[in-house]
């Protein structure tokens, strides 16, 4: 179990990138989900140790994580979002090099993880590629293997899926999916979906917030009875949102579904749906967004 006991962490620029974050992720996987700049980085960078909280505290297990980083280190495993550098070498000899700097000394046991790991993201028959000519899709399943060297017990994943192409996309998603229950396997997006495909349990941040969190299916639960649409011309959108609260717009067909949130019968024509996490979640940050401090308390 990994927790967070009001982490706050505030920018030189006075920024207030976490505003008192406390969690409690189980084993298996965990959606943190939020938009951009909702401080999701800057909280996988925390509980990696790559940065000190302003303020709180975490652990993981028996490891105070602050006092103790090396001790977490040992255990962790984690794919950036921005993976920096692809360089000209095979992704067997960059994956033998990051197993070696992982404390892998023994050569048969290196040639027995990576050849495991080149197998299990299914990269074996591209190993004596460079990593330079991969695609989006194989440098973050690249980015898998190095990071479940050394068995670990913690996993970050950070904005995996963003530019994947749906087939690369499903197929990692397949692939975090095998990491197992043993392990907490900590996935940041902003796209709903891969939540909703994965993850028993989730969060939503904003503005350094959380603002909900539980099991997706009973946050849905939870939402039904509220949610309800209609299709409108596309002009007709504004004075929709001045009589309603609009909590996701999409086009289908050149016309405009929008999703309104309501109690009762908004009348207008709008019927009742069967909400989804998606309308969860947009309606988690249009209340973010009207009294940031009430929902988050
Ligand atoms: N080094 C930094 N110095 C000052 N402000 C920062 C720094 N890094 C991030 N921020 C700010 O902190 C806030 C949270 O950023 P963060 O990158 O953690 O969000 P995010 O949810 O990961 O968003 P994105 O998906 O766009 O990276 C933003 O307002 C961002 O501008």
């Amino acid at each position: 179990m990994l927790e967070l006991t009001s982490v706050t962490h505030i920018y030189g620029n006075g920024t207030r990138a976490l505003d008192d974050v406390t969690l409690s992720i189980p084993k298996g996987m965990y959606g943190l989900l939020g938009p951009n700049g909702a401080g999701k980085s800057t909280l996988m960078r925390t509980i990696a140790t790559l940065q000190t909280p302003t303020s709180g505290r975490i652990s993981f297990g028996e490891i105070d994580i602050i006092a103790n980083p090396e001790r977490l280190r040992e255990r962790l495993g984690y794919l950036p979002q921005d993976f920096g550098v692809y360089p000209r070498v095979s992704a067997y000899d960059m994956l033998d090099h990051m197993a070696v700097l992982k404390g892998i000394a023994s050569a048969s046991e290196r040639k027995a993880t990576v050849e495991t790991l080149l197998n299990q993201v299914n990269l074996w028959s591209v190993r004596k590629k460079a990593i330079a000519g991969f695609s989006g899709g194989m440098r973050q399943r690249f980015g898998i293997a190095q990071a479940l060297i050394g068995n670990p017990e913690l996993i970050i994943v950070d904005e995996p899926t963003a530019g994947l192409d749906p087939e690369e996309r499903n197929r990692f998603l397949n692939l975090l999916a095998e990491i197992g229950e043993n392990v907490v396997v900590i996935l940041s997006t902003h796209i709903v979906e891969d939540v909703a495909d994965l993850c028993p349990r989730m969060a939503v941040l904003a503005a350094g917030r959380i603002q909900l969190e539980g099991a997706p299916l009973d946050l849905i639960q939870r939402s039904r009875g509220t949610v309800w649409a209609k299709t409108i011309a596309r002009d007709d959108l504004d004075a929709t949102r001045e009589r309603h609260e609009v909590i996701s717009t999409r086009l289908f067909a050149g016309r405009t579904i929008v999703h309104i949130l309501s109690q009762g019968d908004p009348g207008d024509g709008f019927t009742l749906v069967d909400g989804g996490l998606e309308d969860v979640y947009f309606s988690t940050l249009a209340h973010s967004r009207r009294a940031p401090v009430a929902q988050a308390a």
